[in-house]
Order: structure tokens, then C-alpha cells, then sequence
């Protein structure tokens, strides 16, 4: 049967009576069925209203039922994979009326969050982590003599990294009572890529034809079990319990449907990883080009005339915007699903060989490649151009996803080139700058729409030339990135000066020894951590011309920023307009 996602709450008497883990186990089992039907109607409505992950969760009800049914969570452990399939989790743990609320700040955060809850076991966000850390505590409790079970949760897409291997690997030699549960939607955000999606798709395709075919976790000494199907709560619950009860690594291998129960999320999983409110799903409103899109455009663009160049992305073809590139130039365009270490080497290879790659990578994503940065690349001298995608803040998705670390990461890299678009055009004339310059170059840019939308000729800028855009008094504004709208309302209510720097390295030293000798204050201004980002950059060439001109450093803040709409997190970090001319208020009266 298919549900449609309902405008108003559903009835569920069955699951308002589960307040608690506790409440559900005290249910017969034969009930769950129509729990499951429940807490489905429920999740349609509440995404519906509060817009998040959509597809995954729809796909682990029965999953996330049988689980909280026959473990003793929160004292046996429970750890989510990514996180986004936490919804029912969340519904079943306390948290069902604050759903509503969820993503939104001060509501639940839209991933495992260990302060919100002793049920979220490990807090999560990026993916394949969930194998290393439930290991860990299952180690734990063994060694403080404690008696538990750990369940770890896996999707298909997150199973191809690297560390969930490094996980098994050593989990398989422990005698630790772990289980496994790959969860197989044969989806990760986009198809799955790879030997190890066409391994598990002919695993279910011999265990329909009668054979088993477990090879591969076995080999690696895990006792198997599966393929289950993970939507028959019968069937799941009795081979759940028999994989609990056995001591030692267990791995059981389900078979899911991404967005089950909904057919639109069943029939485009793509479409429904994540949706926006009901609202905008009925009333479509006018589709606003992103930083993201003119990226994409670009790269169709310089691919057509330079045959050299390929696009990698590691498992994020559609929020990097390659889709079109991918059709285009299926031969030059790599998925090369969630491994980001890999993606940056398979570039320096490639780079090696005179191909030009330019990784398409989110910030928050790149974090996990850092070592590939500095060794594989940096350190040879290798060209490729770095595409960084969802830099700052992000909104919703919060502290696991946001971008606030990659110019400090990368400013260390001798020869390096970072750039930072405060509009679209200066988007696609930076990414054009990357693209000739022979070395590693990155261009970050932030979620969202882009400002000032044109698209011309692409013209190379002079590496490490700044732009003045208003010559004011007292206070000369230093921008880094895409805050300059902002920036400019500052400096034309003040009548300061307002400089885009657009490059963090090479600076535009000449500049700001020249803002230093005719200002009284020179203030940075960048959608990054103040710590090591653009206006540490400022601060140490000021120092090195032993200039005595006050800095004031404006960015994110040395502290975690929670979930919220990106507005509202760019308040609380001060980078709105009041905030910003607050700072230089007092920074004038000290
Ligand atoms: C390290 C990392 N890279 C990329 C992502 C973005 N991402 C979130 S969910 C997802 C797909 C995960 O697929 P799977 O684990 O199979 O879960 P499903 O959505 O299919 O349930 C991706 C690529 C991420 N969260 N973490
Ligand atoms: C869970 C996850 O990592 C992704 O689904 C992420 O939420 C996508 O973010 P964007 O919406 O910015 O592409
Ligand atoms: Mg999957």
C-alpha cells in the first residue's frame, strides 16, 4: 500500500502510546505490523512539515522497530551510519512531538546527536564511521566488565569507504559481540558506485536463484546472515534475534527499498534523499541558480574545448552539479562513491599523466583528505583544481556539515592557491584562473543561490590582485568570499573602504599595507573560522610588515554553530549587517 505525504497529522494511536523504547517492548509482537504502519503515516507528515532526509529513513522503520524490540537500548548500543535514516529512531526515542521542529534551531538536530538524547549513541553526519565506533565501545564494555550488545548499521553507500573496511578488518578479530546490519538499498545519494554495489546486487540475485553466496564478509570472519528482507518485520525480527544471540562479529546483509511506503521516493530515490516542506513540493517556487550550478556550467564549458580535463566526485554527482557533465563526458567523469581519500589521489595520478582533474568535493567532505592533500599532491608539485562546494556555513544540516576549516587547511600548502567568489561571475572567472594555473588551486564557494547571476565570457584574474570597490574613511572592510553584499551595506551607511580580496594565497600584501597605512582599523571579513582562516592570513602579514593598524578578525567564531537556517547562523556568528557594524563600533572605542 502507498502513503501519501498527509497536510495534516495523521491518527496513531499505536504510536503515541510508544513514548519510550521501554513502552515499545511491552508491545506484542504481533502489533508491530500496524506500529510500523503508524510510525510511516507519522514520518511522512512530520518531513512534510519540517523538510530533511526523507528517503532513507522511510526505508529502516521495520529496521528501527525490530532493533529498539530486541536490544535493551540505550544500555545496549545503537550506532547509525550517516545518521539521515534517524528519524524513526528519534520518533521511537522521546522525541516524537519535537520532530516537527526538526533541523530548525533549537529543534532536534537531523542527525544522531549524543547531547539530545542517551539513545543517540554517536553523533554522526559524515558517513562509515558507525562500524569503527561501535566497535569501540563494544571493546569498551568488555574491558569495564560490562555485559552489552552493539549494533551497528551501515547503508550500502557508506560500506564503500575505505575505513568501514579498516573496521571490519580488525572487528573480525576481536571477540567482541558486534553485529553488522548492511543495510542494502543498492542507493547511495546517486546509484551506488562500484565492484562492491555489483557484488551485493548478484549476492541477492544467486540468493533468489537458491544459492548464498556470503564470500566476501566471510572472508573477512564474519558469520553471516542474510540477505533478509528488511521490510518483512517477521522475518526480520526472528533473524535479528538469533544474530543478538550468537556471541562474536556477526554480519546480517538486508534488503531495503529507499523512501518504502511512498511511491514517488521509491520511484525517483534520488529526487527523495531529501526534500524541502510540503509547501514547495505543491506550490513550486522559481529555482534559484546556485553557486553550485554555475560550477556545473563551467565545467561543461571548459571541458568542451580542453579534452584533458575530467571531474571527480567522491558519491556527490547532483548537490556538486556534474549531472550534465556526467551525460556529456561519461568517459572523463568519475563517481567514485564515498572515498574521499581516493578521489584525491586517483586526481594526483591522473595529474601525473597530464590530465587536468578538478575535484568537485563539499568542505566538510575534504576534511577527510587532508593527508592526500599535503603528501599525494602538495608535496609532488601536482596541477588539479580543487571545486569546494557547501564552504561556511550550511544551514540546516549544522555542525557536521558546515565548511569552516578548509582555508586553514589548506593555507599551509607551499604554492597553493585559494581563492574565494564573492559573486557568480567571479565564481566562473576564479575556477577559469584555477584551471590555467599550473599547481594546486581551490576555489570555495558557499550553499546556496548566487549573487549578481551573469554568465559571459570567462576572463583569467591576476593571481593574488584584489579588487577595491569603495574608497571610504577610518575603516577599511577586507573581504574574503561571499559575504560582500553584506560588507558593502556596512561600508556604505559608514562610508568605509571596502576591498574584495578574493584571494586568501597569494595575498594582495601591496593592498593591505596600503588599507594599513590610510585606516585606522582594517577589519577581515570571511564565512570561515577566524582561527587559521583568511584574517589569520591578514594578521600575519601585518605582523611581518610590523604595521601597528588594528585588526579585527570577523568570521565563524571559535565554537561549533548548531543547526538553523544559514541566516540565522551567520547572526550568531555577528556576520549580519548589525553585527558586523557592532564589532567595528567597538572595536573603534577600545
Ligand atoms: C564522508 C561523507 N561523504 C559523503 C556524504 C554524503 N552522503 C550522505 S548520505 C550519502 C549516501 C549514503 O548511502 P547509504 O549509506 O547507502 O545510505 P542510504 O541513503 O542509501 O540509506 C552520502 C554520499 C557523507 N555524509 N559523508
Ligand atoms: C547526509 C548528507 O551528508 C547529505 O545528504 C547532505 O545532507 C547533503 O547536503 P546538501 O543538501 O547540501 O547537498
Ligand atoms: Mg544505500
Amino acid at each position: 500500500m502507498f502513503l501519501t505525504i498527509p497536510a495534516s497529522r495523521p491518527s496513531t494511536p499505536l504510536l503515541d502510546q510508544v513514548n519510550d523504547p521501554k513502552q515499545l517492548r511491552q508491545l506484542p509482537a504481533d502489533q508491530l505490523p500496524e506500529l510500523a504502519e503508524q510510525l510511516r503515516a507519522f514520518l511522512l507528515y512530520s518531513v512534510g512539515q519540517s523538510g530533511g532526509h526523507f528517503g532513507a529513513g522511510l526505508g529502516v522503520v521495520e529496521l528501527t522497530i525490530a532493533l529498539h524490540y530486541l536490544l535493551n537500548t540505550p544500555d545496549d548500543h545503537l550506532v547509525w551510519d550517516v545518521g539521515h535514516q534517524c528519524y524513526p529512531h528519534k520518533i521511537l526515542t522521546g522525541r516524537r512531538e519535537k520532530m516537527l521542529h526538526i533541523r530548525q534551531k533549537g529543534g532536534p538536530s537531523p542527525f544522531p546527536k549524543r547531547s539530545e538524547s542517551p539513545y543517540d549513541d554517536f553523533g554522526v553526519g559524515h558517513s562509515s564511521t558507525s562500524i569503527s565506533a561501535a566497535l569501540g565501545m563494544a571493546i569498551a564494555d568488555k574491558l569495564r566488565g560490562q555485559k552489552s550488545k552493539t549494533v551497528a548499521v551501515i547503508g550500502d553507500g557508506a560500506m564503500t569507504a575505505g575505513v568501514a573496511f579498516e573496521a571490519l578488518n580488525h572487528a573480525a578479530h576481536t571477540d567482541t559481540d558486534l553485529l553488522v546490519i548492511l543495510n542494502d538499498n543498492d542507493m547511495s545519494i546517486s546509484h551506488n558506485e562500484g565492484g562492491l554495489a555489483t557484488y551485493l546486487a548478484k549476492n541477492i540475485k544467486q540468493k533468489s536463484e537458491g544459492e548464498t553466496t556470503a564470500a566476501l564478509f566471510e572472508a573477512l570472519d564474519f558469520e553471516y546472515t542474510g540477505p533478509v528482507d528488511g521490510h518483512d518485520l517477521p522475518t526480520l525480527l526472528s533473524k535479528l534475534s538469533a544474530v543478538l544471540s550468537k556471541d562474536g562479529p556477526q554480519f546480517l546483509h538486508l534488503i531495503t527499498k529507499k523512501g518504502k511506503g511512498f511511491k514517488p521516493a521509491e520511484d525517483d530515490p534520488v529526487g527523495y534523499h531529501a526534500i524541502t516542506k510540503i509547501s514547495p513540493i505543491h506550490q513550486p517556487k522559481e529555482k534559484k541558480v546556485t553557486y553550485s550550478n554555475i560550477f556545473g556550467r563551467w565545467i561543461c564549458e571548459i571541458a568542451q574545448s580542453n579534452p584533458h580535463v575530467t571531474a571527480i566526485t567522491p558519491a556527490m554527482k547532483e548537490g556538486s552539479d556534474l549531472v550534465k557533465f556526467a551525460t556529456q563526458y561519461p568517459n572523463r567523469f568519475f563517481d567514485v562513491a564515498i572515498a574521499e581519500q581516493h578521489a584525491l589521489t586517483l586526481a594526483a595520478g591522473m595529474a601525473c599523466q597530464k590530465i587536468k582533474p578538478i575535484v568537485a568535493i563539499y568542505s566538510t567532505f575534504l576534511q577527510r583528505a587532508y593527508d592526500q592533500l599535503i603528501h599525494d599532491i602538495s608535496i609532488q608539485d601536482l596541477d588539479l583544481l580543487l571545486a569546494i562546494d557547501r564552504a561556511g556555513l550550511v544551514g540546516e544540516d549544522g555542525a557536521t556539515h558546515s565548511g569552516v576549516l578548509d582555508i586553514s587547511m589548506l593555507r599551509g600548502l607551499p604554492k597553493a592557491v585559494i581563492m574565494t567568489p564573492s559573486s557568480a561571475q567571479e565564481l566562473r572567472n576564479m575556477l577559469y584562473t584555477g584551471f590555467l594555473y599550473k599547481g594546486l588551486a581551490a576555489v570555495r564557494y558557499p550553499r546556496g543561490s548566487a549573487i549578481a547571476h551573469v554568465e559571459g565570457e570567462m576572463k583569467p584574474l591576476e593571481i593574488g590582485r584584489s579588487l577595491q570597490i569603495r574608497k571610504g574613511e577610518k575603516v577599511a572592510l577586507l573581504n574574503f568570499g561571499p559575504l560582500l553584499k553584506t560588507a558593502q551595506a556596512v561600508a556604505d551607511s559608514q562610508n568605509y573602504s571596502l576591498v574584495d580580496m578574493r584571494f586568501v594565497k597569494p595575498l594582495d600584501g601591496k593592498m593591505v599595507e596600503k588599507l594599513a597605512n590610510n585606516h585606522q582599523l582594517l577589519v577581515t571579513l570571511e564565512d570561515h573560522s577566524i582561527i587559521g582562516g583568511a584574517g589569520s592570513e591578514v594578521s600575519e602579514h601585518l605582523h611581518h610588515i610590523q604595521s601597528n593598524t588594528p585588526l579585527l578578525t570577523l568570521g565563524i567564531p571559535d565554537k561549533w554553530i548548531g543547526h538553523a537556517t544559514r541566516e540565522e547562523q551567520l547572526a550568531e556568528c555577528g556576520l549580519d549587517q548589525a553585527g558586523i557594524a557592532q564589532a567595528i563600533e567597538k572595536a573603534l572605542t577600545r
